[in-house]
């Protein structure tokens, strides 16, 4: 096993649990939101204002793409699902695991989601994109974290069990 891979919608708890999750484990913690940042010399939501969506979603696809650190835990994007040469990449090479989140919880967590920058087409509702979403994160997962109600240590126990529960097999 290389590399965890965690994604899931936005607030669900990847970069918190993440850092934790490296500790745990004894890796490294990258959050890929941070790379793209630094790549840019810009926020996420100036990439997104200033490329559009299918500019900051390449940005993405490259920034994924290229690292090449072994023994991490990545924190990704929200929208890194998107990036199918990236998703296939992790997929391949690592242990990708979905913090599966209801809708009405994500919900709740998210205030001013804009500000967040979030890749979110015209018109489209936060619920519109959880639909969308759901059918890739589940496609591009080796685990499926049901975290509904989990706060921050309950979910650090599940994911690190599965992730133990993996090696072992
Ligand atoms: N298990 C949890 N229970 C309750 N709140 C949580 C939990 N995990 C994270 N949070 C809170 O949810 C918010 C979003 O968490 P976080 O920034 O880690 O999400 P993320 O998945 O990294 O989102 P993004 O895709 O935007 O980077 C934070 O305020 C965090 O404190
Ligand atoms: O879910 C999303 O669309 C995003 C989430 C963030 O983590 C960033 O990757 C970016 O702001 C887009
Ligand atoms: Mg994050």
């Amino acid at each position: 096993m290389n590399n965890i891979v965690l994604t899931g919608m936005p607030g669900a708890g990847k970069s918190t649990i993440g850092v934790l999750l490296a500790k745990v484990l004894g890796y490294k913690f990258i959050d890929a939101d941070i790379l793209i940042q630094n790549s840019q010399g810009m926020l996420l939501r100036e990439i997104i204002a200033k490329y559009g969506d299918d500019g900051f979603l390449k940005i993405e696809n490259d920034v994924n793409k290229g690292i090449t650190d072994q023994h991490a835990v990545i924190a990704t994007g929200g929208s890194a699902v998107y990036c199918t040469d990236a998703m296939e990449k992790y997929m391949a090479e690592d242990t990708v695991i979905y913090i599966n989140l209801p809708y009405e919880e994500i919900a709740n967590r998210l205030g001013n989601i804009k500000r967040r920058g979030v890749v979110l087409k015209d018109g489209q509702t936060l619920k519109d994109l959880y639909n969308e979403r759901t059918k890739l994160y589940e496609k591009y997962c080796h685990i499926n974290i049901k975290a509904e109600g989990l706060g921050i240590e309950e979910l650090l126990d599940s994911v690190a069990g599965m992730i133990i529960v993996r090696r072992d097999l």
